[in-house]
C-alpha cells in the first residue's frame, strides 16, 4: 500500500500550510491499496444491496449469517484508527473505497469545482424506486468536503447544508453531481452544487463550510 500526500495547493498556487495544523482534525493522505481492495469493496457493496433486497428461506439466511460472522472474524484483527484504512482514502475507487459513500467516481477535482458521476443502487432505496432522501445530503456533504479541499481552503466543517429536492432521483441510472465555491468570507466558504440526470435537475444544494479554529474537533 503506497501513500501520497493529498494535493493541498490553493487557488493561488501556494501550498496551504494551514491544512497541516488547523482544527483538531487528523491528517488524511490518499492511498493506493493492494490489488484486491477494489474487489473486496465491490463485493461488500453487492452484499449491502442483497441485504436490503432478499427474502430468503430461514436455512439460507442462517447459512449467510454463518458466513458473515466468519468474515467478520477474519477482518477484526486488522481494525486500525481513523485515517489509516484505505476506506475513504482511495481516490481512484468509487466512493473513495468507502462503503458509507455511494459508489460514485470523481470526474473533475480542482479549484474551479468538483464533479462526480455514478448511480444510486438498491441499497439506497427510499420508496417507490427512488433514492432515499437522506442519501442526497450524504452525497452533497461529501462533495462539499472535497470542494473545500480542492479549493485549497483549510479543514472546514459543514455548518449548514440546504437541499432542494426538485425531481425524483431514480436508482440504477447514471447521474452527475457538481459544485463549486461561490464565495469566501473569512472563515466561511459558501458552496453550491447540483445533482442531475442528463440535463434534468434533480436536486440542488447550498452549503456553508466553516474553517475550524485551532483545536476545534
Ligand atoms: C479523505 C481524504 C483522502 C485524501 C485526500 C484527498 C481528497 C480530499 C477528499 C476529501 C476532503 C478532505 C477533507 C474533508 C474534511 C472535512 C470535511 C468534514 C465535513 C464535516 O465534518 S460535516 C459534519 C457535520 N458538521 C458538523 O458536525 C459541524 C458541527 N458544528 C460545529 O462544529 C460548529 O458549529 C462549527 C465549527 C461549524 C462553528 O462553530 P464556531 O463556534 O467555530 O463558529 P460560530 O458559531 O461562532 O460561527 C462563526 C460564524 O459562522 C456563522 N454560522 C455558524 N453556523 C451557522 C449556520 N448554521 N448558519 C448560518 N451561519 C452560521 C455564525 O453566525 C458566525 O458568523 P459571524 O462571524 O458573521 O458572526
Amino acid at each position: 500500500m503506497s501513500e501520497q500526500a493529498a494535493d493541498v495547493t490553493g487557488v493561488d498556487g501556494k501550498r496551504d500550510d494551514d491544512y497541516e495544523h488547523h482544527g483538531g482534525f487528523p491528517k488524511y493522505e490518499a492511498v493506493t491499496p493492494g490489488p484486491d481492495w477494489a474487489r473486496f469493496v465491490e463485493g461488500m457493496r453487492t452484499l449491502q444491496d442483497l441485504a436490503v433486497s432478499v427474502d430468503a428461506p430461514d436455512d439460507v439466511v442462517a447459512q449467510a449469517a454463518d458466513q458473515v460472522e466468519k468474515l467478520a472474524a477474519v477482518l477484526t484483527p486488522y481494525v486500525v484508527p481513523e485515517g489509516r484504512s484505505p476506506a475513504g482514502r482511495t481516490i481512484e475507487l468509487p466512493g473513495r473505497g468507502s462503503l458509507l459513500m455511494p459508489p460514485w467516481h470523481i470526474e473533475k477535482f480542482g479549484p474551479d469545482g468538483v464533479r462526480s458521476a455514478g448511480e444510486f443502487r438498491r441499497y439506497h432505496l427510499g420508496g417507490n424506486g427512488a433514492a432515499h432522501g437522506g442519501t442526497l445530503p450524504l452525497l452533497f456533504d461529501d462533495l462539499m468536503g472535497m470542494i473545500v479541499h480542492a479549493y485549497g481552503r483549510p479543514i472546514s466543517r459543514t455548518a449548514y447544508l440546504h437541499v432542494n429536492y426538485r425531481a425524483i432521483t431514480p436508482l440504477n441510472t447514471p447521474l452527475t453531481v457538481e459544485g463549486s465555491v461561490d464565495r469566501v468570507e473569512g472563515r466561511k466558504t459558501f458552496i453550491t452544487a447540483q445533482l442531475k440526470k442528463g440535463d434534468t435537475l434533480l436536486a440542488d444544494c447550498e452549503a456553508l463550510m466553516l474553517e475550524l479554529l485551532p483545536g476545534q474537533p
